[in-house]
This record gives structure tokens, C-alpha cells and sequence, in this order.
């Protein structure tokens, strides 16, 4: 389901480097799955994947169903890990544009699932009540602390909005958050919101596939068992030291963050795949950077970026690697026509698909990049379809913690974003 092809990359390193780096993969592997590094105690995201809780899919598809009946709009209110792994799967596999609609009542067949509380515009907020404005609305507050400043002042400005529309709004709120603690918590229990628990040894950005993610995915209508499954098998398959992609992955970027490169850019060819991109950055960058180490994880979306970017990735400064995310089939390849005549110089192009011209500018970048001196890899997913991406979220997830004990960091905390907020409250009088 996952391939991951880093043979362009070995040009850049001497022959043995690779297999010199083995033993200290091996061991940073170990210390995954034998919970012995920093940071073990938050290794939930593994342990319900080894012991899958069918009985909570069942619930939350029940859950998932009466949202899609009753609502317009499925509103997720989360920041991080708490709406980006959500946000990902739904803009990878769900409609792209409008829900499709029922013909007769011209009624939405699913709601639009729309995304607040990450950002703290009064200008966006203003603009999406008015939007909401006459429609069903069902909403999803979405934070492990119950504390994050963005979701819950938002939603502080979103409740008595609902309590004046609503008169069954306690039904259409819905909790997600840590099951024992937290304002949150309380505050569900309190208004008798339903609740959803985002298991305490699950970090945010590890939690797609806990109802953090799963609820709003399964409201857009993607199926949640199989991505879920495509992640079990991923993580079984991922439990050797061989053959095993994740550890290539680990130790290549290793290997380049030990040689002085700064930046990792992931290259997408599929504008369905961007917010698997913002994901991957929050995963990365929040395992990895601390203790001044990490690459610095950055995304770019081709071919539209290679029309911006493009020029300082292939003669720019001398400092990035670069890895590509491929979907290697598409279910229904799209044919440029026969328009009859050349009057745009693209007769040439005529009956042959445009996922075979964006694979030949994906293996154009390839070359071109590879000349100009960037170390690139590929990670093939065989199409883009829910098995196929649970295993691959699974398949970042599990090479982060191997490429963070590389480091010899603990990949599972995030003291850093803390300083941010300590200045705001500080300004705000909070403290
Ligand atoms: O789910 P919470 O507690 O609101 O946190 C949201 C996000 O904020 C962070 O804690 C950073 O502040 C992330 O790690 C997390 O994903």
C-alpha cells in the first residue's frame, strides 16, 4: 500500500552511510516498540491500533449517520492536532466541491463539514455566523486540554448563538475531549453535551484516528473502518527492521539533518492531498523541533508551486531535501480531448490522460531537482482511497517516532508552544 522509493537520494551520501546508521535505527526502533524512549507514556495511537475498539466505529458511524440526517452544517471547532487531521482526510477523499445534492427536495445529501476555533479572526467568525444563518447546524468542540484559548473562545461566541436558534442544542453539540479532565470535560456534563474521549496517552497530533478525527471524517461521508484498518495493517507490517519503509524514511532524513540540511519540503502533485501536507507539518514539527534539531517541515503544491517556488528549490540555497507524496493510479483518468485542430500547440497531448502528463512533470521535477542538487525520495500510495491513507497517516506517525529518537528527542511532547501563549496571556491580564 505504501512504497518508498529513496534510490535518487544515495547519490547525495557515501555508499556505507546508510548501512552504517543501521544499528542506531534498529535501536531507536526498538525503543518504539518496546516503550523504552522519552515520551513512552504517550503511545496510545499505537495500542489502539493493536487492539482495535470495533464497538466505538460502530457508535461513531450511529453518531455520524444522524449528523448527516439532521444537520446543513457540521462545524469542527479544534486547532492542531484537533481539526488538521480531520481537515486532511475529509479534503483527500470526500467531494470536492459542493455535497452532493438529493434531486427531488434539492436538500444536501451530506452536510458541509466547515473548520473554526483554529485561528482567532473576528472577521472570519463574523462571516461564518452569517453563513450559518437558517441552517441545521451541528457542532463539534474538539480539544484534549479544554483549555486552548482559539477553540474555546470560539465557541464561547458560538454557544449562545446556538442556545437562541436551537432549542435542542444540547443534542447538537458534541464533546471531544479528555475523558477525565478539563473545562471541557466539565462543561459537557454540565450542559449534557454528548462526549467523545480522546484517550489521555494520545498527543493531538497523533490523534486522527481517535474520534478527534473520526467523527467529522465519518460526517463527510469517508470510510472510517477501512481507513482504520488501513492503518492497523500498516502498523503490523511496520513492526520489523526490515523491509521497512519508515525506517528508510527516518534514517534518510537523518542523515541529511547530520550533513547541515534545514528543510524538508513535501511535494504533492494532487491538490486533494494539501491538507495531508499541513498535517504531516504539525507531526513533523512539533515531534522534531526542539533542542534546536529538526528538519523544518515544509509543504509545496505542484506543479502550481514550481511556478513560485519552483525556482529557489532548483537554484536556491543549497540546504533542503525534498520528498514527494504520489498517488500511483487514479480510478478514473481524465482524457484530453481530440479538439480537431493545434490552434494551442497541444494536439500532441490529445487521448492520452492528464495523470499521465502530471506523472511525467512529477518525474520532469524528479530530474530536474536531482540535477540542481536536492536530495529527493518518493512515498507511493497505490491510489488514494481510505485504506491506503489510514496506512499511510499510520506510516508518518510511526517514522516520527523513530526519526525523533533518532534525534534524541522525546517525539511526543511540545514544550516550545507554550512560550507563545505565556506572552498572550500576559498581555491579555490573564496572568
Ligand atoms: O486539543 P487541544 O488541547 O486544544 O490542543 C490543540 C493543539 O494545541 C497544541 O497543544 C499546541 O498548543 C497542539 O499540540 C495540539 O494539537
Amino acid at each position: 500500500m505504501i512504497r518508498y522509493d529513496f534510490s535518487p537520494a544515495l547519490s547525495f551520501l557515501e555508499a556505507h552511510d546508510l548501512d552504517a546508521l543501521r544499528p542506531r535505527v534498529e535501536a531507536a526502533h526498538r525503543m518504539l516498540l518496546e516503550r523504552t524512549g522519552p515520551g513512552s507514556e504517550m503511545l496510545g495511537w499505537r495500542d489502539l491500533l493493536r487492539e482495535p475498539d470495533d464497538a466505538l466505529l460502530e457508535d461513531i458511524d450511529a453518531t455520524a449517520s444522524e449528523i448527516r440526517e439532521q444537520a446543513d452544517v457540521f462545524l469542527c471547532l479544534g486547532i492542531g492536532g484537533s481539526y488538521l487531521g480531520a481537515q486532511a482526510v475529509i479534503e483527500a477523499l470526500a467531494p470536492l466541491f459542493r455535497p452532493p445534492v438529493d434531486t427531488e427536495t434539492g436538500r444536501p445529501l451530506a452536510p458541509e463539514v466547515l473548520f473554526a476555533g483554529h485561528h482567532l479572526s473576528g472577521g472570519y467568525l463574523k462571516a461564518l455566523l452569517a453563513y450559518l444563518e437558517d441552517k441545521s447546524v451541528y457542532v463539534n468542540v474538539i480539544s484534549k486540554s479544554g483549555t486552548t484559548l482559539e477553540t474555546m473562545l470560539t465557541f464561547r461566541i458560538l454557544r449562545p448563538w446556538l442556545e437562541a436558534r436551537f432549542p435542542d442544542v444540547a443534542r447538537r453539540i458534541i464533546v471531544t475531549t479528555d475523558p477525565a479532565r478539563g473545562r471541557l470535560r466539565e462543561m459537557a456534563s454540565i450542559c449534557g453535551y454528548r462526549r467523545y474521549a480522546i484517550p489521555p496517552d494520545v498527543g493531538g497530533r497523533f490523534s486522527v484516528l481517535t474520534p478527534v478525527g473520526l467523527l467529522p471524517i465519518a460526517v463527510a461521508g469517508v470510510d472510517i473502518r477501512t481507513l482504520f484498518y488501513g492503518a492497523v495493517e500498516m502498523c503490523e507490517r511496520l513492526k520489523n527492521h526490515q523491509d521497512n519503509p519508515a525506517l528508510d524514511y527516518a534514517a534518510l532524513r537523518y542523515l541529511f539533518h547530520e550533513r547541515g540540511y534545514a528543510l524538508e519540503l513535501l511535494a504533492v502533485f494532487e491538490p486533494r492531498l494539501r491538507g495531508i501536507g499541513a498535517w504531516w507539518q504539525q507531526l513533523f514539527g512539533e515531534s522534531e523541533g526542539k533542542a534546536g534539531k529538526g528538519l523544518y517541515p515544509d509543504t509545496v503544491q505542484y506543479t502550481t508551486d514550481l511556478h513560485s517556488l519552483g525556482q529557489y528549490v532548483q537554484e536556491g540555497r543549497r540546504h533542503l531535501i525534498e520528498t514527494f507524496l504520489m498517488v500511483a493510479r487514479e480510478p478514473e483518468p481524465l482524457t484530453i480531448p481530440d479538439t480537431g485542430d493545434d490552434l494551442d500547440g497541444l494536439a500532441y497531448l490529445s487521448g492520452r490522460s492528464l495523470q499521465t502528463v502530471n506523472h511525467n512533470a512529477y518525474e520532469g521535477t524528479r530530474r530536474a531537482h536531482t540535477d540542481g542538487g536536492i536530495p529527493v525520495s518518493t512515498i507511493w500510495m497505490d491510489r488514494l482511497a481510505p485504506g491506503p491513507l489510514g496506512a499511510c497517516l499510520y506510516f508518518f506517525m510511526h517514522a516520527v517516532a523513530v526519526s525523533g529518537y533518532l534525534l534524541g528527542v522525546n517525539p511526543f511532547d511540545q514544550p516550545g508552544v507554550e512560550a507563545y501563549k505565556r506572552e498572550m496571556y500576559r498581555l491579555l491580564r490573564k496572568i
